[in-house]
């Protein structure tokens, strides 16, 4: 994997303050990517990460975002058809994209009518056309290059659908991998694996609730733990941003900032 980028931790007192300044820096975001290639390809996770984003969907932004121009992916996906309450593409829709002019031929959703497997392979092959064809370009390392990725954690530090004790997480090969017995509710998932998720030109990490104060701490104080956590792990090309509010921050020193 190539080396990454910088790392910072901002903290914010509340979760409305989180969802402000991360609504103005994907937009400044957008708009820099935009005018540089012409489009903004951005990885959604599901979770509390899609309340987060709802400053988004409203003025200014909702107006001044040039969404025609956004390519939208899942970082992992439940097995589920779309319009099951489990489905990370409905809590996005509902929570984001319906709220927003994208085009629904720039959402690149999963094709859920197989066994896992064939779902993430099928996912992968969705992404190698897209690569072939120049809508998404190629790391230096082989794996493709996402302009942002904004995630979720669980609270045992799970990315995506990259839990700790599972071998998905040590995937260096695949784009996209499967789980059939997940640790969470709905067992079938698919994941982008970590070399494609390290790949992306910039990562946010938006983390908003006390659960997950603990691993934030890990992650941020460098305390050992075995098997290191995957959000640990998470380290774009560019930056890597962590989003916080003091609930998430509660188990850091105070005033913490990176
Ligand atoms: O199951 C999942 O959970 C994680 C974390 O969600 P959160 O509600 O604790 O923020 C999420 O990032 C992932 O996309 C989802 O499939």
């Amino acid at each position: 994997m190539a080396k990454g980028g910088a790392k910072h931790c901002t903290v914010l007192p509340t979760e409305e303050d989180v969802a402000v300044n991360l609504a103005r820096w994907v937009a400044d975001l957008s708009a820099k990517t935009i005018s540089e290639k012409g489009y903004f390809s951005v990885v959604l996770s599901g979770g509390t990460l899609i309340n987060t984003l709802r400053k988004l969907t409203e003025s200014p932004y909702k107006e001044s975002v040039n969404w025609w121009r956004w390519l939208v992916f899942w970082a992992d996906e439940r097995v589920v058809p779309l319009d099951y309450p489990y489905s990370n593409y409905l809590l996005a829709w509902n929570g984001f994209l319906s709220k927003v002019p994208i085009p629904k031929t720039s959402t690149y959703h999963i094709n859920y009518n197989a066994s896992a497997e064939h779902v993430a392979k099928n996912y992968e092959t969705l992404l190698r056309e897209l690569v072939e064809d120049k809508f998404l370009p190629l790391s230096p390392t082989g794996f493709p290059q996402f302009d942002l990725m904004l995630l979720g954690i669980g609270p045992d530090g799970t990315v995506g659908s990259l839990f700790p004790y599972r071998p998905q997480r040590y995937d260096v090969t695949d784009w996209v991998t499967s789980i059939a017995d997940s640790p969470e509710k709905p067992p079938k998932r698919i994941t982008l694996t970590f070399p494609v998720i390290n790949s992306a030109t910039d990562i946010a990490v938006v983390v908003t609730d006390k659960e997950d104060a603990e691993a934030v701490a890990i992650t941020w104080e460098h305390i050992p733990v075995t098997p290191t956590l995957p959000c640990s792990e998470l380290q774009a090309q560019r930056f890597t941003t962590w989003f916080l509010n003091h609930d998430a921050a509660s188990k850091l020193p105070p005033n913490y900032e990176k």
